[in-house]
């Protein structure tokens, strides 16, 4: 430690500093640090030193700082590491970040939400509404996980990837689902890899993931590509722009998919499925989100009776029901762990928001915890209870003032990250909840099995890396709406 460097805690095993301890509960662990050295420290962590930065009112300083904390670096290893690519940073391939971001922007955002939130809801209401025949008013009984999951996941799969439209339909249904649902069945296991893949631990040590991982590729192959029709501007874009780098194997152009897939799904599960946890727990939350969607319902001329009448929102109409918003805010507070990490492109000082100067070196690592300030009493009163309205303010809009000490915070939710690598998916994930959950409520009748049990625990193994899943699933029962 340097003259101006935070305080350092470097552990007593070698290389792994205080993994094992931070591994055990991160919130523990840093909450504890926090009280021992005060808002910034420095630990070792499995042969990193990473210092955190723990005062929300600096995250501004750390965000603004883009150019001396770079979190492409981290991001990039991280990503090879997982998905197997090639290193696009290397000019060869005349691939630059700016280009890859750019076509998130372009697609994800703005105008082309409308068209990929419409292409949502016709998948999700294919997928929901498939067996409407077969099961109508016969309650089936399913893990709430393993249904939000199954569904979430194919209607969304179709949405980004499109779908091969050649063979006839009952056949192409058929086929199709048994393809998702094969596919869903691989994502599962390279997902459950994916935190031994970012602590650096190679592919080649776990053969179930990697496995995998390249059978997931091999649905991705440009020529299996090529047969899809309906696929997403997303995809179609990048598709373009890997095709104009002439170093790059069908491969390697496969595994971008995966990528996009990985991003696309593996917060946006456990997030519908927190959401729809809360809301089936919550006698009042269910009766405020069914007054705002037949709210909707009423305004948009829309009638539902059962599974046979078609119920459609459009991107404007979703972005118009901040009960759901709230609720879906709520799920994300409670079950966000993700941690910020940047690292120091040159030598710079850090000014915190107490005036306090902190020295950063180049090469060191700075790690933003969120879910600190998501569970801080100061801020969210009763932090570990869900509250349904906690995010709307007195008129029924979205809240957006929250204090500590009395300051008002900029940043107080942050389960998509802040700054220029935010998630570009945001609006888009939002959108799928609320686009499930309408569809949901309209169409089924659902219940927890048991609603007085004590809330679901965190499986805390994923901590660091995004929504956390549930320790284990939870029974439901459902049927479709028949009358
Ligand atoms: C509730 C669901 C989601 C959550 C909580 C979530 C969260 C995140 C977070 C925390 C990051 C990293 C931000 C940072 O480092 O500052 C991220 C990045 C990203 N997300 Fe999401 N995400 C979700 C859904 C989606 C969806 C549906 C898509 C696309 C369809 C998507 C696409 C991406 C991409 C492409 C990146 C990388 C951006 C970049 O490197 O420039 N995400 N997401």
């Amino acid at each position: 430690r340097r003259k101006g460097e935070a305080p350092i805690e470097s552990g007593w095993i070698p290389f792994f500093g205080v993994a094992i301890q931070f591994g055990a509960d991160p919130l523990k662990f840093l909450n504890s640090r926090k009280k021992k050295y005060g808002s910034t420290f420095t630990c070792k962590i499995a042969g990193k030193y990473l210092t955190f930065i723990t005062d929300p009112f600096s995250y501004s300083s750390v965000i603004r700082h883009g150019k001396s904390l770079d979190f492409q670096k981290f991001a990039l290893e991280t990503s090879r590491n997982a998905f197997g690519h090639v290193d696009f940073s290397d000019s060869k391939y005349g691939i630059t970040y700016d280009e890859i971001h750019h076509i998130f922007l372009k697609t994800l955002q703005g105008s082309a939400l409308g068209p990929l939130t419409q292409s949502m809801m016709a998948n999700l209401h294919s997928v929901m509404l498939r067996d409407k025949t077969s099961s109508a008013s016969i309650w089936t009984t399913e893990g709430l996980q393993a249904f939000v999951t199954r569904i979430i996941f194919e209607a969304g799969f179709l949405t980004l990837f499109g779908k091969n439209m050649k063979e006839n339909t009952t056949d192409r249904l058929q086929s199709q689902q048994v393809a998702v649902q094969a596919a869903l069945e691989d994502f599962k296991k390279f997902d459950m890899a994916f935190p031994a893949l970012v602590a650096g631990v190679p592919i080649s040590f776990l053969q179930g993931a990697k496995k995998a991982r390249e059978a997931l590729a091999e649905r991705f192959l440009p020529m299996k590509m090529k047969q899809n029709e309906c696929v997403s501007s997303l995809i179609e874009q990048r598709i373009k722009l890997f095709d104009s780098s002439p170093h790059l194997s069908e491969v390697t152009k496969a595994r971008t998919h995966v990528i996009m897939l990985w991003a696309a799904q593996a917060n946006t599960l456990p997030a519908t499925f927190w959401s729809t946890y809360y809301l089936l727990r919550s006698p009042e939350a269910l009766l405020a989100v069914r007054k705002e969607i037949d709210n909707m319902l009423y305004l948009t001329d829309q009638k539902y009776r059962d599974a046979t009448q078609s119920i459609s929102f459009t991107k404007e109409q979703l972005e118009n029901m901040p009960t759901m918003g709230s609720v879906i805010s709520e799920a994300l507070r409670l079950s966000s762990a993700s941690i910020m990490i940047r690292c120091a492109t040159e030598d710079f000082t850090l000014t915190l928001d107490s005036g306090e100067k902190l020295a950063i070196r180049k090469g060191d690592r700075i790690a933003l915890v969120p879910q600190l300030q998501h569970l801080d009493p100061e801020i969210y009163e009763n932090p570990l209870e869900f509250q349904y309205d906690r995010f709307l303010d007195k008129t029924g809009k979205e809240k957006t003032t929250f204090y500590k000490n009395g300051k008002k915070l900029k940043h107080y939710l942050m389960p998509f990250g802040s700054g220029t690598s935010m998630c570009p998916g945001r609006f888009f994930a939002i959108n799928e909840i609320k686009q499930f959950l309408s569809l949901l409520l309209c169409y089924y009748d659902i219940e927890l099995l048991d609603r007085s049990a004590p809330p679901l625990p965190l499986d805390n193994s994923r901590a660091g890396l995004g929504i956390l899943q549930p320790k284990h699933d939870v029974g439901i029962r459902y049927k479709l709406k028949n009358n």
